[in-house]
């Protein structure tokens, strides 16, 4: 397996890329699907494990792919099967994605159900009633979601969210484009993500209309095309390399950004006492002498996102007071905390609320990755702590990160990737 050795302590400065979006390249890569002719282009595909996985997926089902240079080509035209298997949905729950687009195109869809939860519950009930609204009939049959459609086409429908869903959305799009007649989405997610592929699918010749907002409409058509499409920045790297520079004491530089889609972020930056400086595609954070406590509430976007709620915790235990943080989305997403504890942080949890007493100086240990954004959180606090911080099983943190090391050693971190065998 492979670690990360951090020598913590380091100051940061100068300027570094943001990669391309991976949530938002998940739904594109899926909505490929849709498309029966032709070769449909997207560029700033960023370069990680996640999107690896997903190509291996679409390549099972028979999609011809090639990926150079951030762009990736795909093709769709010779699906030969329907099915998702557990041995690649199991590695990302994404894979619930194909569920739509397969559905709408082909009458059928056999998807694995996702395996175990990394940080709790994660259910895909709502994923299922948006099937089931737009005329599909769906059963469980051994651990397989067995999607069909009576006659030839989806169709359309009133499809009501109770809670906002941000992949549950995402598929009602997908399998609605080719339904026939009108569907309406109340309580759509509002991500950048979403709006990205609402984007998309008007690109192929969807008539999405509502994008960005909580109500979306859409007018079925038979057929979409192909097309060439970029996509968005990564919203949450973006935010966690600016977050290494808040948490050494550092001033950065995060280019090819849109700061209008981390207002809620830097208005937290700007509360724990960083000076936030937004051109068109960058953002310049520069660190305060002290940081001070910032609580924050994980909700749906516009609001502050789950997927950055590790980095702040990390984060708050370098600032002065008790900082509050607690997550509405994933009520049980801080399997971080004992880990960070572990590497001096003094951080309690009630309930889905973590209580942050910073500021602690942190000494470097061995820490274990468990998810994604968790991984992430133990590099940041690796940063600053004192000595050598080993984080192992980054093979999270590689599932959803474009060579992290590399942009943070280009800012002036001294990390290594290096290989270790675990005990049986
Ligand atoms: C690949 C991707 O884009 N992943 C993101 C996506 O995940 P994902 O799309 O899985 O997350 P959702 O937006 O669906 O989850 C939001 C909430 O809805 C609940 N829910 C969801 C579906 C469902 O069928 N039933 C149900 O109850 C979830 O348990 C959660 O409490 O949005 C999450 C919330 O911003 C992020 O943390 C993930 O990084
Ligand atoms: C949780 C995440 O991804 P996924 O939904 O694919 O697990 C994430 O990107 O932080």
């Amino acid at each position: 397996m492979e670690k990360l050795v951090i020598h913590g302590g380091h100051k940061l400065c100068g300027s570094v890329k943001a990669s391309g979006s991976k949530n938002s390249a998940l739904p594109l890569m899926a909505a490929a699907l849709l498309c029966c002719h032709g070769e449909i282009k997207l560029s700033h595909i960023p370069d990680l494990k996640d999107i690896r996985t997903f190509n291996k997926l679409l390549g099972y089902l028979g999609a011809e792919t090639s990926y150079a240079e951030n762009i990736l080509s795909i093709s769709t035209s010779n699906i030969r099967c329907v099915q998702a298997p557990y041995e690649l949905v199991k590695q990302m729950r994404a894979s619930i994605y194909v569920l739509g687009p397969l559905l709408a195109r082909f009458g059928h869809a056999s998807v694995s159900l996702p395996g175990g939860c990394a940080f709790g519950p994660r259910p895909i009930d709502l994923h299922l009633m948006a099937m089931e609204k737009l005329g599909a009939s769906v059963t469980i049959e051994k651990g397989f979601i067995e999607a069909t459609i009576q006659g030839t086409r989806l169709k359309g429908a009133a499809i009501d969210f109770p809670i906002t869903s941000v992949g549950a959305t995402g598929n009602a799009l997908m399998a609605a484009v080719l339904a026939e007649g009108k569907t309406t989405i109340r309580n759509a997610a509002v991500e950048p993500e979403i709006v990205t592929l609402c984007r998309f699918l008007n690109a192929m010749g969807a008539d999405v209309r509502g994008t960005g907002t909580p109500s979306l409409e859409i007018e079925g058509v038979e057929t979409l095309n192909a097309t060439e499409f970029t996509n968005i920045f990564d919203r949450i790297e973006a935010a966690t390399l600016l977050t290494a520079g808040a948490i050494t004491g550092s001033t950065i530089t995060v280019t090819d950004v849109n700061p209008s889609q981390l207002t809620t972020i830097l208005t937290k930056f700007e509360e724990a006492g960083c000076k936030v400086i937004t051109d068109t595609d960058a953002i310049t954070l520069e660190s305060p002498d002290v940081l001070v406590r910032s609580d924050v509430i994980a909700n749906p976007y516009p609001l502050f996102p789950t997927d950055m709620q590790a980095q702040w915790i990390a984060l708050m235990t370098q600032a002065e007071g008790v900082s509050h943080v607690i997550d509405k989305i994933y009520h049980e997403r801080f399997n971080h905390i004992p880990e960070l504890n572990r590497l001096g942080a003094h951080i309690e949890i009630r309930d889905n609320e973590a209580m942050v007493h910073g500021p602690r100086q942190l000494t470097g240990t061995k820490v274990m990755s468990t998810d994604l954004r968790a991984s992430a959180s133990l590099v940041l606090a690796g940063l600053v702590a004192e000595g050598v911080t080993e984080v192992l099983r980054i093979y999270h943190l590689d599932r959803g990160y474009e060579r992290i090391e590399q942009k943070l050693n280009s800012l002036g971190a001294a990390i290594a990737r290096d290989s270790y065998q675990e005990f049986a």
